[in-house]
Formats: structure tokens, sequence, C-alpha cells
């Protein structure tokens, strides 16, 4: 099987050579295979944005390789990169375009790395495709296509950004926090609606989580990131029987550390 995505040797130091040089991902070696779902998780500071933007190109890489689908992409820019790897953030307001309507917001990712040309119509040819899309959200947005996406709640807007995300089967999503920002019930929504897409669509996917109980209960796979080395690497059985106080073992013994940070504590 090739991967879909191959870090060699990833390093990113912050203000190289100065007094505040922050050498935050410390020779990153990881290989995602078609198929996993990957929860990342880690205290503050423990690079998993950092790694993230590098996979997307939003942040350069000097030391390191980066593949996709076996094709070198470590100087690749974002734009490039966001023809196959689409990301979904944390903020609802960053995923969708807040002054057009639903649909246009869809139309828009039907054209996903190709040039938008200065219309924003929708073909109605398109309108039950999206129709048929947004119901699978069971969120009644099917009947809400030509509502402003300003006026929709965050837990709405970030299930239309998700499905923006996977509208073109992208080879890889990277989700970072994608519901941090929402309440418990509609978080667990917009976890469960991910989860149904990724296995739909049989997608390659990264979430950043801070959640430990998110990073437990979803995905095939669970990486820990402690001061920029991935510190726990479990998939398959292994991870599925993993209970909350077993990874903090595990992550103690690995990193020679107690775990301690109180945002990863929080929500177990
Ligand atoms: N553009 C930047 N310039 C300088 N330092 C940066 C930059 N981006 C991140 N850092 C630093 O790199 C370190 C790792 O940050 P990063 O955001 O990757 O951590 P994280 O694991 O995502 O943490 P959190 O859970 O708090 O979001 C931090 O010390 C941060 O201050």
């Amino acid at each position: 099987m090739n991967p879909v995505l191959s870090i060699e040797n990833l390093h990113q130091v912050f203000e190289e050579g100065t007094n505040n040089e922050n050498h935050v991902l410390k020779g990153i070696d990881l290989t995602i295979n078609p198929g996993e779902f990957i929860t990342i998780i880690g205290g503050n500071g423990a690079g998993k944005s950092t790694l993230l933007n590098s996979i997307a190109g939003a942040l350069p890489t000097k030391t390191g390789k980066i593949q996709l689908n076996g094709k070198d992409i470590t100087k690749q820019s974002v734009i490039k990169r966001a023809k196959s790897i689409s990301r979904v953030f944390q903020d609802p307001k960053l995923g969708t375009a807040v002054r057009l309507t639903v649909e246009e917001n869809l139309a828009l990712a039907l054209k996903r790395g190709q040039s938008r040309g200065f219309g924003l119509a929708v073909k109605s040819a398109n309108r039950p495709f999206f129709k048929e899309q947004l119901k699978t959200l069971n969120l009644g947005l099917e009947d809400r296509l030509t509502a402003e996406v300003g006026l929709l709640s965050g837990g709405q807007r970030q299930a239309i950004t998700l499905l923006m995300a996977t509208l073109q089967r992208p080879d890889l999503i990277l989700l970072d926090e994608h519901t941090a920002a929402l309440d418990p019930k509609t978080s667990k929504t917009v976890m469960d609606l991910t989860e149904k897409l990724i296995d739909e669509q049989q997608l390659t996917a990264f979430m950043v989580t801070h959640d430990m109980e998110n990073a437990l209960q979803y995905g095939t796979r669970l990486i820990m990131l402690h001061q920029g080395r991935i510190v726990v690497d479990l998939s398959g059985k292994e991870k599925e029987n993993l209970t909350v106080g077993q990874l903090m073992d595990l992550f103690q013994q690995n990193s020679g550390t107690k775990l301690k940070d109180d945002q990863l504590l929080l929500n177990t």
C-alpha cells in the first residue's frame, strides 16, 4: 500500500539564530496510509498546529521532506496543495464565505482547485445535488439553500464547512480542533458527522484535538505529540481498547514526564 502522506525528519525552528529560538518540531517521521483517521493530541505548545501547518504548506519547510502520494510537495505552495489537501479550522467563520448563500458556498467548493472566474452563479443543475448532500447532514439545511451562511449557527457552519471540504474527495483532510469552539452537544453532532463523512468516503484524515475522549473515541490511529516529538503512536486493536488512564501511563513512560496539561485533562 502506497502511503498518502509521508514525512521524513521534519524540523521547524522559529526565530532561528535569535535569543528566542524555538525548536518546535524535532525530527518528525510519519507515514499515513490510505483510509487512516488519525487523532493527534498533545499539550499546549507541543507542536500540533505547527505540524498541521507544515503539511498544509502554510509554513515553509526548511529541514525535512513531505511527500503526498509519492510526490515531493516540500516546496509546494499552500494553494497548490489545497487541490488535494482540505482543511477545517477551529473558527467556523474561516471555512465559509459569510456573505454568500449556502448554495453559493457549495458552488465555490465544487470549483476547488479551478480558476473561480468572475461569477458565483449556481448552476441550477447542481441544486438537486447540493440538496441531497445537505440532507445527509440531518440539520434541515437542504431547505436553506438561499440563506446567507452568516445567519447560520456555528455548528451549522462547521457542518457546511465539512461538506465543502469533502465535496470533491480530498486526498487528505486536516481537521484543526474543528469542534473546539462549539458547545458540547453541537460538538458531538459535528464529530459524529465528521466520522460519517470520513467513513462513507473512506477519507484519510488527520485531526488535532485537545479532547482526550474524542482522541480515543474517534479515528483509527492515535498520535501523541510532546515537545515536538511523537511519543505515542497506536492503531488498530491497541487504539480501540485504550483507556484514558493507559494513555496517560504510556505518555509518562515514553516522554519521561507526567501529563499535567489541564486542557488535556479537562474533558476526561
Ligand atoms: N509563527 C510562529 N512564530 C513563532 N513561534 C511560533 C509560531 N507558530 C507557533 N510558534 C510557537 O511554536 C510552539 C508550538 O506551537 P503550536 O501552535 O504548534 O502548538 P500546539 O501543540 O498546536 O499548541 P496548542 O494546543 O496550544 O494550540 C509554541 O511555543 C508557539 O509559540
